[in-house]
């Protein structure tokens, strides 16, 4: 065993309340990487530190990322993606591996040649610590207007040296030095140059070796604070906890020879699911530079996804100094160059990240979006500079540029919240609660029994099926006739047909719902009006004549019941509502539903 520090853990005897039995797989192949390499730091500061500020990105899309694509960006993704690059603020961008491909060589050309990209962006080159290819790498920056950065890398890890390299310690530093002072010797007169190194696999290995060859790179690059050198530490595969490669970089950080003349770089890979983690840590351990792909294309699982780890700071309070307010169109041009599309669930710029489908989900985003508004309105302070505090959403959609319509989203996981959210946004109707009560059980025995999402249409669609319901010819009860009487005693006429049969009644009032409530209770249909509420709809939805909606709570014997009416006014509506409760309490009977 190599690793020092380590505490062996035997698994205890599971509790009682633990029935988990040993898996069939073969588990006890792997080590921890405890066991394959030293970690030597025990007295640590990074958990104690806080994220303050934004480090450099240096997205490596077009190098790390191309070269995990099955199809290689071709010149025009290529440069659609450099573009992009360019409007969101990076300021340090890797364009490729230009000895490994013509492709990648003549996009650093182009860049050369048209000046194109803004003087203030540094362009990253990369290349391995072989002379034949640094000199293909330094012939492709030619007449190159902006600064440069040569990226030299190989790999140190005790696995590499042996399985690939075939190399001892002593002679991989002889190769990695060689390919140092080939780089300086070609590169070293570029107008505006500055060198990288990375220890491949750095974080597979040993400390005191790396430590070592950096700080021979660092002299051997004339590393200054006016010309600094970065030192990329990446976690090539990644093989720990987070809390490792922390450790790991702030060992680097506390050792490195000539700390204030090197920038400390990391480049976290995701095998574990953990980059972000192990990017964030690591900030916290001292790295000031952060490689990476937006949205973490790359090797097997990716890069670490770099427009999260600027989204986390975003959604602290911390400007990430680079511009996601459309993040649509960043996703857009970044599926068309990857040739993948985004996961649903990806952090941020996935479709469903913002929508909640679950009840007590959407009534919280509903009276938290509520609650924002009232705020805005008493502070004077606008919705979009208004500090965010609405559950379940981490930071405003809005500020990526995205609109609140699928914030909420109904299913059979919903609630009543999410239903009447999409009813009030979609239709400006507003649900009396009981009512919110009783059409929430119709939804839900409509989306158990579909297993579907329903949509806003969708509900106003259920909602007229359910509570509206239009005259027909064949209801049993019918209104045929409505007169305002009366000289000095207003009164209302009314006339029914009942079975055939008219029934005429004049009653002392003008309230239409109660004349009509009174004169088919007097037709011998019993029904009692609860209380009823006037509302305005947004649209035409009922009819482009017909915007004044009466929503009415109706009893007969034991039962409870609620109706809708749609009128060209506020009395139409409400007579309508009537009978439209009498057709529900006496049902000729509406078929069942179908959206
Ligand atoms: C973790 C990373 O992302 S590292 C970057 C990986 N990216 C790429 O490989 C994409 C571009 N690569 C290529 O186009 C090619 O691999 C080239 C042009 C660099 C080299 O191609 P080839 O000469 O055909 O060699 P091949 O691809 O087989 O590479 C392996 C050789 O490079 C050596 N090698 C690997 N890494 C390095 C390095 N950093 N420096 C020097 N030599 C290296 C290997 O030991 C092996 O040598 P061998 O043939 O003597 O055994
Ligand atoms: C920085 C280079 C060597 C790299 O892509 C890696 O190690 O993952
Ligand atoms: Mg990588």
């Amino acid at each position: 065993m190599n690793g020092t520090h380590v505490t062996t853990i035997t698994a205890p005897e599971p509790p009682v309340w633990n029935r988990q039995r040993p898996s069939r797989m073969p588990s006890h192949r792997y080590r921890d990487v405890y066991s394959r390499v030293p970690v030597p730091l025990t007295d640590r500061d990074w958990p104690g530190r806080r994220l303050t500020h934004a480090p450099l990105w240096v997205p490596v899309d077009l190098r790390d990322g191309n070269q995990a694509l099955a199809e290689p960006m071709d010149p025009a993704r290529k440069r659609r993606f450099f573009e992009l690059m360019v409007r969101m603020g990076y300021k340090e961008i890797e364009v490729g591996y230009p000895s490994a491909s013509q492709t990648d060589y003549d996009f650093v050309r182009l860049l050369a040649e048209t000046g194109s990209a803004p003087s203030d962006v540094t362009i990253v080159v990369f290349t391995p610590a072989r002379r034949d290819l640094i000199e293909r790498t330094v012939d492709s920056l030619r007449g190159m207007p902006n600064p440069v950065v040569v990226h030299l890398y190989t790999a140190t890890a005790p696995t590499w040296r042996e399985v690939v390299l075939g190399k001892d310690r002593d002679e991989l530093k002889r190769i990695i030095l060689d390919g140092g002072r080939d780089v300086l010797e070609l590169a070293g007169t570029l107008p505006n140059v500055r060198f990288e190194f990375s220890p491949e696999v750095f974080n597979l290995t040993e400390p005191g070796y790396v430590l070592d060859i950096c700080d021979s790179m660092t002299e051997l690059w004339q590393a200054t604070p006016e010309r600094p050198v970065i030192l990329n530490l990446p976690a090539t595969v990644e093989v720990a906890t987070p809390n490792v490669y922390a450790d790991q970089i702030e060992y680097m950080h506390k050792h490195l020879a000539r700390r204030d003349s090197v920038i400390l770089s990391v480049h976290p890979h995701n095998d574990r699911g953990t980059g972000i983690a192990c990017a964030e840590l690591a900030l916290l351990a001292g790295a000031q530079r952060v490689e990476g792909c937006i949205f973490g294309n790359g090797e097997r699982t990716g890069n670490v996804d770099i427009a999260t780890l600027a989204l986390n700071l975003h959604a602290q309070g911390i400007d990430p100094m680079i511009d996601f307010s459309d993040i649509d169109e960043i996703r857009r041009t970044v599926e068309h160059c990857t040739r993948m599309p985004l996961h649903e669930r990806h952090p941020y710029a996935g479709d469903l990240v913002h929508t909640a489908f679950s009840g007590t989900h959407q009534d919280a985003i509903r009276k938290g979006f509520a609650e924002h508004r009232r705020r805005a309105r008493e502070s004077g302070v606008a919705e979009s500079e208004l500090d965010w505090r609405v559950p379940y959403l981490p930071i405003d959609p809005a500020d990526i540029g995205r609109t609140y319509d699928a914030v909420i989203r109904v299913n059979s996981q919903s609630g009543k919240g999410g239903i009447v959210h999409l009813l009030e946004t979609g239709y400006g109707l507003t649900l009396p609660r009981r009512l919110q009560i009783d059409f929430a059980r119709h939804v839900q025995r409509h989306t158990d029994t579909t297993g579907t999402e329903v949509t806003a249409a969708g509900l106003w669609s259920l909602f007229r099926h359910t509570y509206l319901t239009e005259p027909s010819t064949v209801d049993s009860v019918r209104l045929t006739g409505l007169e305002a009487t009366g000289g000095d005693t207003p009164a209302t006429r009314i006339t029914l047909t009942v079975d055939g049969h008219e029934h005429t009644s004049t009653h002392l009032t003008t309230d239409p719902v109660e004349a009509l409530t009174t004169a088919v209770n007097e037709a011998g249909i019993p029904i009692e009006i609860l209380g009823h509420v006037q509302q305005s709809l947004d649209s035409g939805d009922c009819g482009e004549d017909r915007r004044a909606l009466c929503l009415l709570e109706y009893r007969t014997g034991s039962e409870r019941g609620w109706a809708a009416g749609c009128g060209d006014s506020a009395p139409a509506a409400g007579l309508n509502a009537v009978m439209s409760a009498v057709r529900r309490a006496h049902p000729s009977g509406p078929g069942p539903f179908r959206p």
